[in-house]
């Protein structure tokens, strides 16, 4: 449920416990227990306190890299299996950030959904839905409005197994959360405003049973997640940009100024919005920052075989009748 320097907090067939951390499990983020682990204890015998023993391989991973440079990121929440990107519709979108959030969650191997909040505060909410599933690709956006009682019964049909909120503050995600939970389990805004504690209150790591089956995870360091060092999570949130850039005459087109650049084209024709390949810039250089800086070697030899790949993919197209070129590969 929640881990601490040296100690962590377990539920079991016998209900809660307390586990103490030996050495061994401190030396890096896969050794380290998170909110969502399965873990294999060592019970408590008489005066001895349980131990653990060990954690059993993660299906997916939340994670951010650590603030001091270290090549391993911190991982925030393991075994999510659904993360509600919580956009609110009572401030301007701003859809770079929604495309970070969607990046980090496909990144994680969960599956994201965005909730947009807040419907009642917008003027045309079926505008911003329709704005909003052209940035989350392949992803379910929900409208849903507290003040207003609506859309919970919708998001509660798309999200399963280990659930997280994830959105800036003030997006609403406590006040859907405990929607979704049929309770009032989660310290709103309102709440902290009246008891004057400020933000970020819900300084606990919990696992919140959900009616429906699964669970809420709740943590306040995925508050402020951001992007770890890869890209694959880019490449499916940009789906679209990626599949065109393939179509570039240059394996290695920028498409800033490029003759026969599939991208600028898709601009010039109106397919593809300016903003989209805007933001999958800023993305890129923040993810190549990132890896670079954690795994320059890995970073080059990846875009080395990229590279090349999109290079044999246009060769073959070259060449008509190519055995390779139809279309199974
Ligand atoms: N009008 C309107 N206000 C809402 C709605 N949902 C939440 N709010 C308000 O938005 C504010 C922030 O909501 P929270 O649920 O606390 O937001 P949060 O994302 O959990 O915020 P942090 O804990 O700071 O990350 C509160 O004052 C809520 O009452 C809604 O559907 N409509
Ligand atoms: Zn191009």
């Amino acid at each position: 449920m929640r881990a601490e320097r040296g100690l962590c907090e377990v539920l079991t067939e016998h209900g809660p416990a307390r586990v103490l951390l030996q050495g061994a499990h401190h030396h890096g983020p896969e050794d380290t227990p998170t909110t969502g682990d399965w873990l294999a204890i060592i019970p408590a015998t008489g005066a001895d306190p349980a131990l653990l023993d060990a954690i059993l391989p993660r299906r997916t991973a939340l994670a951010r890299s650590s603030a001091d440079g270290s090549s391993r990121g911190q991982v925030l929440a393991a075994n999510v299996d659904t993360v509600v990107v919580t956009v609110s519709l009572a401030a301007p979108l701003r859809h770079t950030r929604t495309e970070r959030l969607l990046a980090l969650a496909w990144e994680s191997g969960a599956r994201p959904v965005v909730a947009l909040t807040k419907a009642d505060a917008q003027a045309d909410p079926e505008a911003a839905l329709a704005d909003m599933r052209q940035v989350a690709l392949g992803v379910d956006v929900i409208l849903t409005s507290a003040s207003l009682d609506q859309g919970t019964e919708a998001l509660a049909a798309v999200v399963h197994g280990t659930v997280v909120l994830l959105g800036p503050s003030g997006a609403g995600k406590s006040t859907l959360g405990n929607r979704l939970l049929g309770q009032e389990l989660l310290a709103t805004g309102d709440v902290r405003e009246a008891d004057g504690k400020g933000r970020h209150t819900t300084a606990w790591r919990e696992l919140l049973p959900l009616p429906g089956g699964g669970v809420l995870l709740d943590t306040p360091g995925l508050r402020s997640i951001g992007l770890t060092g890869s890209d694959e999570g880019l490449g499916r949130t940009f789906a679209d940009v990626e599949a065109l850039a393939l179509e570039c005459r240059f394996g290695d087109c920028e498409h800033r100024t490029e003759p026969g650049c599939a991208v600028l084209d898709a601009i010039a024709a109106g397919t593809l919005g300016e903003r989209r390949l805007e933001s999958y810039r800023k993305l890129l250089r923040e993810t190549a920052w990132q890896a670079s800086r954690t795994d320059a070697k890995a970073r080059s030899a990846r875009t080395a075989r990229v590279k090349s790949t999109a290079r044999q993919i246009r060769d073959m197209k070259k060449i008509p009748g190519n055995r390779f070129n139809r279309g199974d590969q």
